[in-house]
């Protein structure tokens, strides 16, 4: 496993960390495998920013280390990670040396790989990623571009790496998932308007929540179609199909590939 470096621990970096670490083997005999992600933690170094979130990740594993600035973080690993906001991309990165022989991960939404390949004025390796919180757990599949084995190897190890053929497509995986905290708001508006009507709210929270995780195991048996999905839980003329007609009809669902379309082109 290759030494890891990574510029901007928050909290996509921490997530990173987590999933790399979380129950592997140090290799000095000091943990225990779980057997999802096979080869042991790897040696991580982190940039010093955002010091108490990094100090507590280099306590908690044993094959964590805080470095002294960002250029210490890519001259010490052999992959950098660069997971900090857009804004602040110069700040961390102007002047950075990169070694030709690294590669670099570039996680930042928006960051095409010609502007990284710019600012950073290195041969190294680049390859764009869309890791998503759930790689805490091993969980989530993580859009990559190009392909690159080694890049790959680290995302198989947190839930899986999909590489697309060119940033066009990365893009639009890219825009998906963008949607992901408007979801989180439907739920939590439904969770409200029970309130609203008397429901107790921790128990309009965890009935909504258990509704929404009946639907994600049907999304992850991957047997049926989305289409199918929907038909198999819609009574003609019910409450579902109710609901479905007179909220998301064609101008919501036509709004909402509209906003899609206009994330998509600033992404571009
Ligand atoms: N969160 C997510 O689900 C995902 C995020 N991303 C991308 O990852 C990037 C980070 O997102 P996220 O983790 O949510 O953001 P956070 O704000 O949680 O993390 C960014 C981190 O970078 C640190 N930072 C800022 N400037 C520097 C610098 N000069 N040197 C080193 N570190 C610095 C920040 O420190 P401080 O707080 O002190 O400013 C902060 O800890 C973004 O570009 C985002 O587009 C991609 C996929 C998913």
């Amino acid at each position: 496993m290759p030494s890891i470096g990574i510029i901007g621990v928050g909290e996509i970096g921490r997530a990173i960390v987590e999933g790399l670490c979380e129950g592997e083997s140090t290799g000095e005999g000091t943990g225990e495998g779980t057997g999802d992600a096979p080869g042991g933690a790897p040696v991580i170094h982190l940039s010093p920013r955002s010091a108490a979130t990094a100090a507590r990740l280099a306590e908690r594993y044993a094959t964590v280390r805080v470095c002294a600035g960002n250029q210490e973080v890519a001259d010490a690993s052999d992959v950098v990670i660069i997971a900090v906001r857009r804004p602040d991309l110069r700040q961390a990165l102007d002047g950075l040396r990169v070694a030709d022989d690294k590669t670099v991960i570039n996680v930042m939404a928006g960051v095409s790989l010609g502007e990284l390949r710019q600012t950073l004025a290195t041969k190294a390796a680049l390859v764009r990623a869309i890791p998503l919180p759930a790689v805490r757990e091993r969980r989530s599949v993580t859009v990559t571009h190009p392909a690159h084995t080694v890049a790959d190897a680290l995302f198989d190890r947190l839930g899986g790496a999909l590489p697309v053929a060119d940033e066009a497509a990365f893009n639009v995986l890219s825009a998906l998932t963008g949607t992901l905290t408007t979801h989180y708001a439907y739920l939590a508006t439904l969770a409200s308007w029970a309130a609203e009507h008397g429901i107790a709210p921790a128990d309009a929270d965890s009935y909504v929540r258990g509704l929404f995780q009946g639907v994600g195991r049907s999304l992850g048996e991957g047997t049926r179609s989305l289409q199918q999905l929907a038909a198999d839980h819609e009574t003609p003329g019910g409450s579902n199909e109710r609901i479905r007609t007179t909220w998301f009809d064609a101008a919501n669902s036509t709004a909402l590939t509209r906003a899609l379309d206009d994330l998509l082109a600033r992404l571009t």
